[in-house]
């Protein structure tokens, strides 16, 4: 018990001293703490009024309260923060026009989850060279989203990384814990102790057991070993959130946003006395990954839910200023093109969401 502990040598070289592999571990670069970065780029009280609205907003809808339509919409991700602001000003500015049918939230993804390798997101390449410049990635990463909830639009993201969250997580309305982490232990606690709604994607085969397993464990208090925002590991305790929902993305190339699909996944919640709320990710593997097909996804969800099926509280798309994708290739790039998943463009976007909107205002 009394037993020495070794000091501990946290100087660059001890960190760069090869491994027993005979490899070296390449060294770290210092990042500012979450409580710095806060202070620099903070929320004034407007703002954090604001959020406070719209995360109520949201949640709202997943209640019941509010019998509009979810919508997370934007970029698959972020690489350009001037057309991401671009893409927000429109988004807002629609947004206003559906806004009595539908609740508009801005899809402003920094982090992406890769299959095997690539880019990983603006918070942690955001000169997109492999430079890794993450202290920019991330101060980039919370002024954009700062700028997009200061227009009025909600901000969505994807929680990847844990320690990443505390970065942005004040400023979100809602949040996904992706296909690939939806059945991390650690990613459940992380959405347990979040105040904005989160949604649980089904896993990348399509099964929806991970995703409702998530959805009951982030429900639950927990304490978990966490770093607070000035850097220092603690244990820290979450409330558990209410707030959390399925996110059916299909899997492996089967869709599962047809009828027989959210039947199921209803009836699954159901036994498992959980809230029939069920959002449906119009991109992935919903739409065998062709971008255009996300229009025949939203309009088939809307057809259910036109005819009585009001588990289904909301809709993902992916979108950005200009359809389709491009290669990452920092020196020729296309402005307002995806450099990940194939997107829809703008006004095959506002178009399908100003229709949703028409269709939904003639139910009633
Ligand atoms: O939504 C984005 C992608 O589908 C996800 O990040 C996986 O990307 P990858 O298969 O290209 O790595
Ligand atoms: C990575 C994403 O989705 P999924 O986790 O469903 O693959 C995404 O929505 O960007």
């Amino acid at each position: 018990m009394n037993a020495q502990l070794p000091m501990l040598d946290t100087s660059d070289k001890s960190r760069a001293d090869a491994g027993d592999h005979g490899r070296v571990d390449t060294g770290s670069r210092p990042l500012p703490t979450p409580a710095e970065l806060r202070s620099s780029l903070p929320l004034d009280t407007a703002l954090r009024s604001r959020i406070t609205a719209q995360r109520q907003a949201v949640r709202a809808i997943l209640d019941g309260r509010d019998d509009r339509m979810l919508v997370v919409v934007g970029p698959c991700s972020i690489h350009d923060p001037k057309a991401a602001l671009e893409y927000a000003e429109r988004l807002a500015a629609l947004a206003e026009r559906v806004g009595d049918r539908l609740l508009l939230v801005m899809r402003v993804y920094v982090e992406k989850p890769r299959t095997t390798v690539g880019w990983k997101g603006l918070a942690y390449d955001p000169h997109l060279d492999g430079s890794d410049d993450m202290a920019h990635g991330l101060a980039l990463s919370r002024q954009l989203m700062r700028d997009i909830a200061a227009l009025g639009l909600p901000v969505a993201t994807e929680l990847l990384q844990p320690l990443a969250a505390a970065y942005f997580d004040d400023l979100l309305a809602w949040a996904a814990i992706g296909a690939r982490t939806t059945e991390s232990q650690i990613h459940r606690e992380l959405a347990s102790g979040m105040e904005a709604a989160v949604g649980f994607k089904n896993g990348t085969d399509g099964g929806i057991e991970v995703a409702i397993a998530a959805i009951r464990a982030a429900m639950h208090a927990h304490r978990h070993l966490a770093i607070d925002h000035n850097g220092r590991p603690v244990m820290r305790e979450t409330h558990g959130n209410p707030h959390t929902h399925l996110v059916l993305r299909g899997g492996h190339d089967r869709p599962n946003h047809d009828a027989g699909s959210v039947r199921a996944s209803r009836k699954a919640l159901s036994d498992a006395g959980l809230a029939a709320r069920i959002m449906v990710d119009c991109s992935h593997a919903n739409s065998r990954k062709d971008h255009r097909r996300q229009a025949e996804v939203l309009l088939d969800v809307l057809a259910q839910r036109l005819a009585g099926d009001d588990s289904l509280v909301g809709v993902m798309i992916e979108c950005n200023l200009h359809e389709g994708k491009q290669p990452l290739n920092p020196t020729a790039l296309r402005y307002g093109v995806s450099i990940t998943d194939a997107c829809l463009g703008w006004e095959a976007t506002a178009d399908l969401l100003e229709r949703a909107a028409e269709r939904l205002r003639d139910r009633q």
